[in-house]
């Protein structure tokens, strides 16, 4: 692992990290932030997974964590959304496709699967270096993300309901199967078999029998892709059959920006403290 950058903030420190992968096939990015606290003992961690066209950067320099981070004594672990470098493969007008894109899953179809494995990333190989660079309590760990990253926190949840122990979203893609801004980019990296989708897709992966105690889930009214592309009430409704407790919050007036996650970022990392301990 390699230090990028290294600052101290609300007396803890944020970094920057790089790491090769062997999954993404070249270097990886990430940030962490450790609270003043992980000096005197390990701390929980939470995953933050970004949307499309992000890097770890965008949270970082806009979602306002610290703060509350640092006060409820959390690790943030702040990845970046799909490989990286001009060797790999990527579609450079399509933003919602490639570099940026990676939907949080292993690509099994050419030429994406070399490179495109943003689920061994995220869930094997950088879980390993938290584990051994900061003061983490890997017994102890939430996921939360935005948009494309709700949905890798909401099927990661869903996958590894003994490894997270809680899970959140802003206004994620709950059904990225079906919305017109992912189906195209499932159908690249897995095939046309859409039997395959499933296990990427939070309400088919309920439907199928996944279950996590419950989600927190904040979505913004005036949200320019709640329609087309979001649509919590397919996860409302989901969650209602499988009785798996759902707080859906519909939040007057915001839409899908930065300003809307910062907003609410303090409760999402206080339900995450709440039940990491
Ligand atoms: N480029 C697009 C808008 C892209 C966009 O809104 N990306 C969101 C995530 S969308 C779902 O995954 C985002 O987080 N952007 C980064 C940011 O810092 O706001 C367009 O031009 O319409």
């Amino acid at each position: 692992m390699k230090i990028i950058s290294e600052a101290k903030s609300h007396g803890g420190c944020q970094g920057v990290y790089s790491t090769t992968s062997e999954a993404c096939g070249g270097d990886m990015t990430f940030a962490v932030f450790r609270p003043i606290v992980a000096k005197e003992q390990l701390c929980p961690v939470v995953w933050f997974l970004s949307g499309l066209t992000c890097t770890h950067a965008n949270v970082m320099d806009k979602g306002e964590y610290r703060r509350m981070a640092a006060e409820l004594g959390l690790i943030i672990v702040c990845p970046d959304t799909s490989p990286r470098g001009d060797h790999v493969p990527d579609e450079p007008d399509n933003w919602q496709f490639g570099k940026g894109a990676g939907f949080y899953l292993d690509a099994t179809q050419a030429p994406w699967s070399r490179h495109y494995r943003m689920e061994t990333h995220i869930l094997d190989e950088l879980p390993a270096l938290v584990a051994a660079h900061f003061a983490a309590d890997m017994g102890r760990q939430g996921v939360m993300g935005h948009s494309m990253g709700g949905h890798g926190a909401l099927t990661f949840a869903l996958k590894h309901p003994d490894r997270f122990k809680s899970c959140s979203a802003f206004a994620p893609i709950v059904q990225p199967s079906t919305a017109d801004w992912s189906r195209p980019a499932l159908e690249k990296y897995l095939g046309a078999d859409e039997s395959g989708w499933r296990r990427h897709d939070a309400t088919l992966l309920i439907e199928d029998g996944a279950r996590f105690p419950e989600f927190l889930v904040d979505q913004g009214t005036a949200d320019g892709f709640l329609d087309a592309g979001l649509r919590p009430w397919l996860l409302e409704e989901a969650c209602q059959k499988a009785d798996i407790g759902l707080t859906l919050r519909m939040q007057e007036g915001y839409d899908h920006s930065y300003h809307f996650i910062s907003t609410f970022m303090d409760d999402h990392l206080a339900w995450h403290a709440e039940r990491l301990g």
